[in-house]
């Protein structure tokens, strides 16, 4: 499973944690930065998260903000990203289990550390449902990045 992962400076030390707690699992995550707490525009670190989630060049996404919302707005812009906001488990289940989100956006500023790795484990642990759900995600209209 391969996975690309972003963030402003809202988001930097939850990435670490992350990056940390995945790579002890044997994860190889591409980290796009930024690494730092020095104010910076979102959009520049979601791009190449969503390219690659885009592109199938990585399985999964994960961006982070302070309330997830401009990383979310961005990366849902591209053809094939479907990126849901996680702030609580049981949502980050449905975003995979009803929506089939290669994306999940966590809001740092609305969220502790563990329960954003908690969120991590379920978001890429949880599968697809597919069913009736299919038909509703195939209805999502094609962006045009
Ligand atoms: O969603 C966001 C951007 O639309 C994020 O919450 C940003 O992290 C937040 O806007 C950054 O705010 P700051 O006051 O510049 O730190």
């Amino acid at each position: 499973m391969k996975i690309s992962i972003g963030n402003d400076h809202a988001g930097t030390d939850y990435k670490f944690a992350i990056l940390k707690h995945l790579e002890a699992k044997g994860f190889t995550v591409k980290n796009y930065g930024t690494d730092t707490n020095e104010s910076v525009d979102f959009p520049d670190y979601v791009h190449p998260v969503a390219q690659d989630v885009d592109n199938k060049r990585v399985d999964f996404g994960i961006l982070i903000c302070g309330s997830a919302n401009g990383v979310a707005m961005t990366a849902n812009k591209y053809q094939h990203v479907r990126a849901g906001i996680c702030w609580m488990n049981e949502i980050t289940q449905l975003t995979r289990q009803h929506n089939n989100a290669n994306i999940m956006c966590i809001p740092a500023r609305y969220t502790a550390i563990p329960q954003a790795i908690k969120m991590v484990d379920t978001f890429l642990n949880t599968a697809f449902e597919g069913g009736r759900h299919e038909k509703r995600v195939n209805k999502i209209p094609v962006s045009t990045c």
